[in-house]
C-alpha cells in the first residue's frame, strides 16, 4: 500500500501568521478598512476558484462572478420575502449551494462537451453572468430590478465578527485549495492544463474531472456570495455581472496567475486601493487600474507576488517539499480476460476525409506476445489506422474490438479502460512536470489520487520499471520533462504508457530521433515486453532493419488497404512489396 507524504511543515507557520492577522485585526484597522476587508475577504475568496479553474486547469472563466452572485441573491431574497430566522439562513445557504451547484454543472456540460475548445468554454462562462444579470433585471420587485435588493435582516454580528468569519473563511478556502494544489490530484489539473487530449490516452476522464472542478468551485463562489449578501445587506445584479466576472480575472493576473497567494493579495490590495483612490481619483482611478493590468501582463506575465517573493525563493523548500517519490514494484493486476481472447481485432475498418478514403475494409488480428509491425509508404493510412485501433470515434466504418471489448464509439479515455495504450510519435509529455510527477499522472487510472497529499511512492509495473532502469530515467525523477533528452523523452512517453498496465500497445515509430544505443535498448524492451510479458504490441516504423530485429509478423498497409501479412523474409522477398516500395503499386492491388 502506497503511504502519503505530509507537507513541509512550513506551510502552517503561514497559516499561523495569516489566522494572527485576522484575529488581530479589528484591534489594529479603523471601521471604514474593516468594511472595506470584509468585502475583500469574499471576493479574494472566489479570485481563489477562479485561479484554479485558470491558473492551474487551464480553463480561462469569467463566470465565478455569476456562482457568487447566485450566493447572494440566495441570502437577498429569502432574507427579504422569508426573514432571518435560522431556518431561513439554513433555507438561503442551501439555495445558494444548490443553485451554483445546478447551474455549473448545466454550463460544465455545455462547455466542456467532447471536442469543443477551449475558446467556446470560455464563451460559455461569459455568457452566463449576461444571461442571470438580465433574468435579475426583469425579476420586478421581486429581485429588485436595476435598484436590486436592500435593508434586509441578516445575522446579528458585530463588524468584528463578520471580520473575523470572513477573514477564516478565505484562510480555510486557501489552505485546503493550496493543498489540493500540491497534492496528487492537483498534478492531474495541472496535466490537463498542459496537454488535454495526452491525459484522454492516459485513461483521466478529463471532462469528468472539469465538470467536477466547476461545480466545487461554483459552490465555493456561491458560499462567498452567501457570505457578501448577508454582511452587506445589499445585493445588486453587478454581483453577478460580467463585468466583475472580468475583474476577477484582472486581480488573478496582477497577483500571479496559478499562485493561489497572488490572487488573494490581489483581490485585497486592488479592492482597498479602490475604496480609498476611486473616492478621490473617480475618473482616472479605472484607467489607472487597466494601466497597470496591460503594465504586468507585458512586463510580468507571472504577476506581481512571484517577483516580491523571489528573494524568498530558498525558503520555498519548507513550505512545499518537492522530493521525488521512491520507485516501487507493483504487481501488474491480473488481465480480466482469458488469454485466449484476441487482444485485437478489427473487421471492415473504414476511414475517409469527406470524399478521401484512407481506409478500407481492414481486417486485424493479433493475439497476446505478438510484436506486429506496422509499415507502408507515406500517406498509406498507419497513423489513422493507429487512431482507429485507440478512438472509438474516429473511423467511420467497421468494428475494433480490444481485449474482447467492443469500443463502439468510446472516446480513448474508455479505451484505455479496455488495456490499450498508445505511443505518440512526438512525446506529448506534460511541459511543467516534472518526470515523477508525469509517471504518476499515469498511474492516476491505476491509483487514485489523493486531493491533499503526494504520495511518497510511486509504484509502477515491472517491465515499466525495467525501462526507468535501463534508461536512466531513475536518475532523473526530478527533472522537468521538457528538459530532457529526445532519447529520454521517448522512454519516458513508452513508461507511461506501460504504467498503465496494457494487454495491448500501439507506438508509432518509437525509434525516430533516437540514437543508436537508445533504438537498441527500445528494441530489446519491446521484445521483452511482447514474449517475456506477454504484451500485444503494435508498432508502426519506417526502419525496416529495427522491424526485423524485433517483429514476429509484418502487416503491409498500401493506400488505405492491407496487402500482405507474413514473416519479414516473405515481406521483403515479395515482388508486391518491392513495387510498392518503388512506388509502381496499384489501389487494387491483392
Ligand atoms: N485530418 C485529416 N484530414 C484529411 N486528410 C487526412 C487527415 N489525416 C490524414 N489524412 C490523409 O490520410 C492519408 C493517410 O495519412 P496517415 O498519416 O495515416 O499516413 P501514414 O501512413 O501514417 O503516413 P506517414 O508514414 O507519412 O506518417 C494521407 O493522405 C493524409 O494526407
Amino acid at each position: 500500500m502506497v503511504k502519503a507524504k505530509a507537507h513541509a511543515p512550513g506551510v502552517l507557520v503561514v497559516v499561523g501568521l495569516a489566522g494572527l492577522l485576522v484575529v488581530a485585526g479589528p484591534a489594529l484597522f479603523g471601521t471604514y478598512l474593516l468594511n472595506v476587508l470584509i468585502q475583500a475577504f469574499f471576493f479574494a475568496m472566489v479570485a481563489v476558484t477562479v485561479d484554479i479553474l485558470w491558473g492551474y486547469t487551464g480553463y480561462l472563466t469569467f463566470g465565478q462572478s455569476a456562482f457568487f452572485g447566485i450566493g447572494a441573491y440566495a441570502a437577498g431574497l429569502v432574507f427579504t420575502h422569508g426573514g432571518s430566522s435560522p431556518g431561513h439562513v439554513a433555507l438561503a445557504l442551501s439555495a445558494a449551494v444548490a443553485a451554483a451547484a445546478a447551474v455549473a454543472a448545466l454550463l460544465g456540460w455545455l462547455s466542456f462537451y467532447r471536442g469543443a475548445s477551449p475558446f467556446f468554454a470560455t464563451v460559455m462562462s461569459l455568457v452566463l453572468p449576461i444571461v442571470l444579470s438580465q433574468l435579475i433585471l426583469s425579476g420586478g420587485a421581486w429581485t429588485g430590478s436595476s435598484s436590486g435588493l436592500t435593508g434586509y435582516q441578516s445575522f446579528d454580528l458585530s463588524l468584528d465578527a463578520w471580520y473575523r468569519i470572513a477573514g477564516m473563511g478565505l484562510l480555510l478556502i486557501s489552505t485546503l485549495a493550496w493543498f489540493f494544489v500540491q497534492s496528487d490530484a492537483g498534478r492531474v489539473l495541472v496535466a490537463i492544463r498542459d496537454n488535454e487530449s495526452r491525459c484522454a490516452y492516459l485513461g483521466i476522464h478529463t471532462l469528468r474531472v472539469k465538470i467536477v472542478l466547476l461545480v466545487a468551485a461554483a459552490i465555493v463562489a456561491g458560499i462567498a456570495g452567501f457570505g457578501y449578501g448577508s454582511f452587506s445587506g445589499v445585493v445588486a445584479p453587478e454581483l453577478s455581472g460580467f463585468v466583475l466576472g472580468t475583474q476577477l480575472i484582472i486581480w488573478v493576473a496582477l497577483g500571479g496567475r496559478g499562485t493561489l497567494w497572488g490572487p488573494v493579495v490581489g483581490a485585497l490590495l486592488i479592492n482597498v486601493a479602490t475604496a480609498y483612490l476611486s473616492a478621490s481619483l473617480p475618473f482616472a482611478w479605472q484607467l489607472i487600474l487597466g494601466t497597470a493590468f496591460v503594465a504586468v501582463i507585458v512586463l510580468l506575465p507571472q504577476g506581481l507576488v512571484p517577483l516580491l517573493l523571489r528573494p524568498f525563493k530558498p525558503l520555498r523548500a519548507l513550505v512545499a517539499s518537492d522530493m521525488p517519490p521512491v520507485l516501487v514494484e507493483r504487481a501488474p493486476r491480473a488481465p480480466p480476460q482469458a488469454a485466449s481472447v484476441p487482444a485485437l481485432h478489427m473487421q471492415g475498418v473504414a476511414k475517409h476525409f469527406g470524399s478521401l478514403k484512407v481506409l478500407q475494409g481492414i481486417d486485424l488480428h493479433a493475439d497476446a506476445g505478438e510484436l506486429l509491425g506496422l509499415i507502408g509508404p507515406n500517406g498509406a493510412g498507419k497513423t489513422t489506422l493507429m487512431r482507429c485501433i485507440s478512438d472509438g470515434g474516429e473511423r467511420c466504418a467497421g468494428t475494433v474490438v480490444l481485449c474482447g471489448n467492443d469500443v463502439g464509439q468510446l472516446p480513448p479515455e474508455r479505451c484505455v479502460h479496455f488495456g490499450l495504450g498508445r505511443k505518440f510519435q512526438n512525446a506529448p509529455i506534460f511541459d511543467s512536470l516534472t518526470v515523477a510527477q508525469c509517471l504518476r499522472i499515469a498511474t492516476t487510472i491505476i491509483e487514485r489520487p489523493s486531493l491533499i497529499r503526494r504520495a511518497r511512492t510511486l509504484g509502477l509495473p515491472p517491465y515499466a520499471l525495467d525501462v526507468v532502469r535501463t534508461t536512466g530515467l531513475d536518475q532523473k525523477l526530478d527533472t522537468v520533462a521538457k528538459d530532457l533528452s529526445h532519447g529520454a523523452q521517448q522512454a519516458l512517453e513508452l513508461v507511461m504508457v506501460l504504467a498503465l498496465e496494457p494487454r495491448i500497445v500501439l507506438l508509432d515509430e518509437p525509434t525516430a530521433g533516437l540514437t543508436r544505443t537508445e533504438r537498441t535498448q527500445i528494441g530489446s524492451v519491446l521484445v521483452a515486453l511482447a514474449h517475456r510479458y506477454r504484451l500485444c504490441c503494435v508498432l508502426v516504423e519506417h526502419d525496416l532493419d529495427f522491424v526485423k530485429e524485433v517483429a514476429t509478423r509484418i502487416v503491409v498497409l498500401h493506400q488505405g488497404g492491407i496487402v500482405m501479412q507474413g514473416s519479414f523474409d516473405e515481406v521483403v522477398d515479395s515482388e508486391l512489396v518491392k513495387t510498392i516500395y518503388a512506388g509502381t503499386a496499384q489501389a487494387d492491388a491483392p
